[in-house]
């Protein structure tokens, strides 16, 4: 899928993209005094304003719809940067391609159902408009590409993904967590694509937003997006999450924007080394996990002679408490040992379980 970066948008975007503006456009006065606020502030790259708002239960204020649009013509005017929106359905295409509206996204509970993100891709076939598409609210790596595939499939090449979380009910820390490696897939699958981190709606209080961006460029994000609103505590939605625009100009002082290493480039001779080394040091590591997948098929075939079952409790649990020991001894955490032990051990049972099942093939035919 080949798709243009962020900055040759036509936009005049930068390679960092930094995207501020309120989760909801509530009053004239709200993005009056936004623009006050943005006015010669070059860092801000992109202004955002939610229009319709979809929300879990009806009663809530649901976005002012068309009436905002012109009012964000304005805003572009004022401040000479583009302006981006949600967009839900074809209606919300039409009425926003009619406002000029520079940039559409698509939110992370349309991104969820592939009927609504082919009719907007359908609304838009034959329109050269930058789409960002969110993150659906499940960890379905699947689905978000599927829904950018759809964009490109209508002839979109201005693509770019938003990261904004992910719902996890036994999370007591996110409003939306963030499984950063999730969306490090994402640039695996999709090496084109750049991704805006939304601390907002991933951390879901605005204490959060500083470090939440941090990490997300620290992972190589290309952009932020930060709901800002000159008066959180009275935002029409999303209050407890928006930061006022001195807030937002704090943050973006505080964290460092991080380059990419880039592969093509010249390398300095001394990191080149350190990676030789970490190359060498994994050819090790293999050679070891496949010494020790050798003695487990050597164990499994020993169960299976005396018809003993694959997981063996006991043994298991001393090995796992004697490994994450050894481990912290050598300033390993806990949690990396568990998870790192586990995987092995997930793949030692699959390989004697194989074995086993071969057991029952070969008693089948005889
Ligand atoms: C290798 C064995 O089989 C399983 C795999 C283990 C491991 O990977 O260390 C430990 C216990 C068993 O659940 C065994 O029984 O010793």
């Amino acid at each position: 899928m080949k798709t243009l970066k962020m900055k040759d948008w036509g936009l005049g975007l930068g390679k960092h993209v930094v995207i501020a503006g309120p989760c909801s456009v509530e009053t004239e006065k709200q993005l009056d005094d936004l623009c006050n606020s943005f006015e010669r502030e070059p860092q801000i790259g992109m202004f955002r304003g939610g229009v319709w708002k979809p929300r879990t239960r009806p009663g809530n204020f649901e976005g002012l719809g068309d009436t905002a649009l012109p009012w964000l013509q304005e805003v572009r005017n004022r401040l000479k940067i583009p302006v981006c929106i949600e967009v839900a359905n074809a209606a919300h295409v039409e009425a926003a391609l009619k406002h000029q509206i520079d940039v559409l996204w698509i939110g992370a509970r349309t991104t969820v159902n592939p009927f609504s993100v082919q009719e907007i891709a359908d609304s838009l076939r034959g329109v050269d408009i930058p789409v960002m598409v969110k993150n659906p609210i499940n960890p379905d790596l699947a689905l978000w590409v599927g829904a950018l595939e759809r964009m490109h499939d209508a002839g979109l090449n201005k693509l770019a993904a938003i990261h904004r979380g992910f719902a996890d009910p036994y999370d007591k820390i996110y409003r939306n967590k963030p499984n950063w490696n999730l969306a490090m897939q994402l640039k695996l699958e999709l090496p084109d694509i750049e991704i805006i981190n939304d601390p907002s709606h991933i951390g879901g209080k605005w204490e959060m937003i500083k470090d939440i961006s941090q990490r997300a460029l620290n992972f190589g994000m290309d952009g932020l997006m930060i709901e800002t609103h000159p008066n959180p505590k009275e935002a029409w939605s999303d209050a407890r999450q928006q930061v006022t625009p001195e807030q937002l100009l704090t943050i973006l002082k505080e964290i460092s924007f991080k380059e990419k290493i880039d592969l093509e480039a010249e390398i300095p001779s001394n990191l080149k080394e350190m990676r030789n080394a970490i190359d060498h040091i994994d050819q090790k590591l293999i050679d070891l996990l496949s010494d020790r997948f050798h003695v487990i098929d050597q164990v499994g075939a020993y169960k299976k002679a005396h018809q003993l079952a694959v997981y063996q409790g006991d043994r298991w649990k001393n090995v796992l408490q004697n490994r994450i020991d050894l481990g912290k001894q050598k300033d390993m955490s806990e949690k990396f040992m568990k998870s790192f032990l586990v995987a092995i051990h997930d793949e030692s049972i699959k390989r004697q379980e194989k074995q086993m099942a071969l057991e029952k093939e070969v008693a089948k035919t005889i």
